[in-house]
């Protein structure tokens, strides 16, 4: 088994290096002010000018107008976007970019839902539901909602920490597995020692599978 690793809401330089150097396949930059994680294009720019070939760069947005997404596009090289907020597949699929799509899941159903009317998506992201904040919560929910069934990449989000990664891989057997609270000394400012031992523990528990 595999389990791919996206770092996310990463806002320094030294952070996004560590990332790397621990095997983050991914990290994660955040376009909504409301969040003490938000990044602006400069900022972002410089963020992503740090990853080398082959780390995906992934750019986070909740609820967009159009013209954000662009402008963001026209400044920072993003490989991926993210989609955190009540966008329509339309929307998602309309800047030229492979996207995905993050759920917040409160219910049964809600993720097979999302598979079928987000089935474009590069990846379908599920998430702990909270009734005010869209996502980087640290809130972990019942895994026992996720389908066998899956039509896209799943990639597992919410709570997630060097303690319980292991368990979530093994029981979830996700494509991916992505966080932000788990590895942090303080909201945005990440703990390079939890980063590290964070992804060593999906290497073990992939590698023991
Ligand atoms: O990080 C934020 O503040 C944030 C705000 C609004 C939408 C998404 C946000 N972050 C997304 C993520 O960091 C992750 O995809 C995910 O929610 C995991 O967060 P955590 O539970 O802290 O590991």
């Amino acid at each position: 088994m595999t389990a791919r690793v996206k770092i996310c809401g990463l806002t320094r330089p030294e952070d996004v290096r560590a990332a790397v150097e621990s095997g983050a396949d991914a990290i994660g930059l955040v376009f909504y002010p409301p969040s003490p994680r938000s990044v602006s294009p400069a900022q972002a720019r410089a963020l992503a000018n740090e990853v080398p070939a082959f780390v995906t760069v992934v750019g986070l947005f909740v609820n967009p107008t159009r013209e954000e997404v662009e402008s963001v596009l026209e400044q920072v090289p993003l490989d991926l976007l993210q989609f955190h907020g009540d966008e329509t597949p339309a929307f998602c699929a309309g800047f030229g970019r492979r996207w995905i799509k993050a759920i917040r899941v409160r219910e049964a159903g809600e993720i097979e839902d999302a598979f079928a009317d987000y089935r474009n998506a590069a990846g379908l992201l599920v998430d702990a539901w909270d009734p005010e904040r869209y996502g980087g919560t640290g809130r972990v929910f019942n895994w026992d909602l996720i389908p066998q069934e899956r039509p896209l990449p799943l990639i597992l989000a919410g709570g997630l920490s060097s303690d319980n990664v292991s368990a979530a891989v093994e029981q979830v057997r996700p494509w991916a597995v992505d966080v932000s609270g788990g590895v942090e000394k303080g909201k945005g400012i990440k703990d390079i020692r939890k980063i590290r031992h964070f992804i060593n523990e999906v290497h073990r528990v992939c590698k023991t599978d």
